[in-house]
């Protein structure tokens, strides 16, 4: 049995009882240093086997219950699933059912179940493969589902919800020369501009990412900047900017930009990146709300229930219950309006949030356009290559959805419209 296996495996349980037992976020949970004492590719393996078991978690439970009477401990389960998702992803039986039982004989609170969970798992391995197939695509949970189907319908939930279990490749936007980083790294040239890799594996060992020639970003969120069209010499401020994507996209096309992000440990993230790329941007740590000046456009990514994201965060259905989602939506609308004082007259502003709910797009844009008389919604910042005329809404914003591109690999769900200062 290798240690290495049981370490991986062994993180891969604790960040699913935080995530399943206290609501925390994976991101949250990494960034805090959960799993700093592993060998980086032991990290790796454990940062992916606690995603695909919250991808498929739904399918795991189900083929775990035929095999349960009653429901063991949180953390036993949390084995249970995550060895039921290797075994009916390819994984040698052996390996995963051995270490499934080392990790339970180690705890003193749960040695007595090494007998059920080895019983257990040895009939996942005979079965489970094949009934993994015939599941269904894994719902998300009711509390989101709900409005999601009330604003797009059953069917394209039903294609999010594919989106989601198929996961999200890897998206790279150019510093310079999209082409050129397209014939360097190979991958699909997307209508957008984004160079789009299947498996690249490491991301700090890709040509190119030492001499910072490119950054990860989703095709999606690569696109309120492009609306924004942020030009040579202007000012221009990105509020709630980091980790920073739209700050190097704004930086990279010559205009001054001004970075605000109230959180240091995010910001940092923003210093490295621009350190990396060799792009410019004045940084402040504060709150949007504290801002002053007048500048010629504004981007204002605003902080929401990042529901676009699940295709990446298979953890954030599992963690939240949408009870935040409320005073996410009235920030939104305070933020919206203080960032409109700081806009000079005839000056622009790109409203987008990475959410799927309507409130925290749509509905943000009619509602601040009753509230600011004299304020347009700028539909022409739209005309862009790749946007497909079907994505666009009736208030005149764009709406992007995990399902779209679906032949392509999808995009994160995004909101965003161009909001002119009359
Ligand atoms: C959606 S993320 C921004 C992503 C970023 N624009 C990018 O492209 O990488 C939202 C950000 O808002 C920041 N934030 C939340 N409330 C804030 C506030 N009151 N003032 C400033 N930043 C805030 C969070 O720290 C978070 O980094």
């Amino acid at each position: 049995m290798s240690q290495s296996g049981v370490y991986a495996r062994r993180s891969a349980v604790y960040l699913l009882d935080q995530v399943l037992g206290e609501g925390r976020l994976l991101p949250e949970l990494i960034g805090a240093g959960a799993l700093e004492q592993l060998q980086p590719e032991d990290r790796a393996r454990a940062q992916r086997l606690a995603t695909e078991t919250l991808r498929g978690l739904e399918r795991a439970d189900r083929i775990l219950q035929k095999h349960l009477k009653k429901n063991p401990p949180m953390t036993v389960r949390n084995v249970l699933r995550v060895a039921t998702v290797e075994l009916c992803s390819g994984g040698a039986a052996h390996g995963v059912v051995n270490d499934a039982v080392e990790l339970v004989s180690r705890n003193k609170g749960t040695a007595s179940m090494k007998g059920l969970v080895n019983a257990v798992l040895r009939k996942v391995a005979a079965t489970g493969p094949e009934e993994w197939k015939k599941l269904r695509v894994p719902h998300l949970p009711k509390w989101l589902r709900k409005p999601l189907v009330q604003a797009y319908g059953p069917e394209a939930v039903a294609a999010m919800e594919a989106a989601h279990f198929a996961g999200a490749p890897l998206d790279l936007t150019a510093k310079g020369d999209r082409g050129a980083l397209h014939r360097s790294l190979g991958g699909d040239f997307l209508p957008t501009g984004t160079v789009r890799l299947e498996s690249a594996g490491q991301v700090s060992t890709l040509p190119g990412f030492k001499r910072g020639s490119w950054w990860v970003q989703d095709a999606a969120a690569s696109l309120p900047v492009q609306v924004l069209a942020p030009k040579e010499g202007e000012k221009i401020l990105d509020l709630c900017a980091a980790p920073g994507g739209k700050t190097l996209q704004i930086a990279a096309s010559g205009a001054e930009v001004t970075s605000v992000d109230d959180s240091e440990l995010r910001m940092a993230r923003v210093y490295e990146n621009l350190k990396r790329t060799g792009l410019k941007s004045e940084c402040i740590v504060g709150d949007v709300m504290e801002q002053t000046g007048e500048w010629d456009a504004i981007l204002l990514d605003a902080p929401c229930s990042a529901t676009g994201t699940i295709r990446r965060h298979p953890d954030l259905p599992h963690a939240k219950d949408g009870s935040e989602f409320g005073a996410l939506i009235e920030l939104q609308a305070v933020m919206l309006d203080h960032a409109l004082s700081l806009l000079k007259p005839g000056g622009r502003l790109v409203f987008c949030t990475c959410s799927l709910l309507p409130d925290e797009g749509e509905c943000q844009v009619e509602d601040v356009l009753e509230r600011h008389e004299g304020l347009t919604v700028d539909r022409d910042a739209l005309n862009l290559d790749g946007i497909d005329p079907a994505w666009i809404t009736e208030e005149g914003g764009l709406r992007l959805r995990p399902d779209y591109w679906a032949d392509k690999g999808g995009m994160d769900g995004f909101y965003m419209a161009c909001l002119r200062k009359g």
